[in-house]
């Protein structure tokens, strides 16, 4: 069976919707602090509880033939890490020791680990590697360096075997329309130009415009969310096969501007946005775009969906699901 820590959460729950589909056996743990309860299949086993939860570790270990982990659970967002960097620090690095301790306890030693490119911090390169230096400028990205440095220690050690993803800007929704993004409040660039579109929020706020881009705005890489589980399908399946420990990025290798994803938004669904320019948000890098080129070799990943079906899966979630998985 496999744990999906998270999987109540935007990315965690597909993941437990295609493991499912896949036939695969899914426990999912998850104390719901940003998920739903809702977005799980009754199909997985749930249980609520903090991965800080030794105990509960110890229970689901001793009780689940657990082969390998997909670890989503964490606190994500840029800004807020800035203002409450102990909430990072606690829930993410702290809360991954505590799970790397029972895998080892458990000798369960295949782990799938969502990192991000904020690793990299404000790097110069045109595209970002996965050999691009790390120096993350705010306490998410360093939480998340610091758990991949734990985790290559725990590998050397103990025998841990893991693939880091690093996720570029993750987006869009289930094709199908049954799962989606919904986070209280929703910090997100594209599910808030969606809100605006649809009469939730009376403005479209753009933060900076006078960063060193073409258009003064943050450019970012984004990917979408079905595109992204595959490479987590075949990072596990490669785990398992070969036995090595990897480190890829996933991102669509194309960079776009706020204004261009605010117009994209437009021209999907037809309205027209008004948009708001305030200050810069504190720790948000210019330009992020990805390589994924070693993914797409190593591991034949290829991403399917564009800008526009990203916008457009998520449009149609929301259109549907105003009130997200509380309807
Ligand atoms: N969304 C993105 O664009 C993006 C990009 C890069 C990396 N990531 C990473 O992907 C992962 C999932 O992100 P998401 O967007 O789905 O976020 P999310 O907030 O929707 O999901 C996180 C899930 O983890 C759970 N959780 C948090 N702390 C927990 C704890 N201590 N114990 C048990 N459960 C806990 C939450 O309840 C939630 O269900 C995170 O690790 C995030 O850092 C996300
Ligand atoms: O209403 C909004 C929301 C965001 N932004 C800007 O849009 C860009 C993208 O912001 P956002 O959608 O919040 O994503 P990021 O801050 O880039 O962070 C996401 O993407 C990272 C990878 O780049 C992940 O590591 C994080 O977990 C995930 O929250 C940034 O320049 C923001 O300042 C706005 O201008 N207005």
């Amino acid at each position: 069976m496999i744990l999906v820590v998270g999987g109540a959460g935007y990315i965690g729950s597909h993941a437990v919707k295609d493991l499912l589909e896949l036939n695969q056996g899914v426990v999912v743990l998850d104390n719901l602090s940003t998920g739903h309860r809702e977005a799980i299949d009754r199909k997985a086993v749930f249980i609520k509880g903090n991965i800080k939860d030794r105990k509960l570790l110890k229970n689901i270990f001793e009780n689940y033939k657990i082969k390998s982990v997909m670890h989503f659970a964490a606190n994500c967002y840029v800004g807020e890490s800035i203002i409450s960097p102990l909430k990072y620090y606690e829930n993410n690095v702290t809360g991954t020791i505590s799970l790397l301790a029972m895998m080892k306890k458990y000798q369960v030693n295949n782990l799938v680990f969502s990192s991000t490119c904020a690793v990299y911090g404000n790097p110069k390169v045109k595209k970002i590697k996965e050999s691009t230096p790390t120096f993350p400028i705010n306490p998410y990205g360093r939480s998340k360096l610091m758990i991949e440095q734990i985790i290559r220690d725990f590998s050397r050690a103990y025998g841990l075997k893991y693939v880091i993803l690093r996720y570029f800007n993750v987006a869009g929704a289930d094709p199908l329309g049954r799962l989606g993004e919904d986070h209280q409040p929703e910090t997100h660039l594209i599910p808030n130009i969606l809100f605006h579109l649809l009469n939730r929020l009376e403005n479209v706020i753009v933060y900076g415009n006078d960063y060193n881009t073409p258009d003064g705005t943050c450019i970012r890489d984004y990917i979408h969310v079905t595109d992204l589980i595959h490479g987590h399908i075949l990072a596990l399946e490669y785990l398992l096969k070969e036995k090595k420990n990897k480190v890829y990025n996933l991102g669509n290798d194309e960079g776009y501007s706020i204004k261009e994803v605010i117009t994209t938004c437009e021209k999907v669904t037809g309205k027209k946005a008004t948009v708001f320019y305030n200050e810069k948000r504190k720790g948000d890098p210019a330009r992020l775009i990805s390589s994924s080129e070693r993914i797409s070799r190593e591991l034949k990943w290829q991403p399917k969906y564009t800008l526009e079906d990203m916008i457009e899966t998520a449009w149609k979630w929301y259109s549907n699901f105003p009130n997200g998985y509380k309807n």
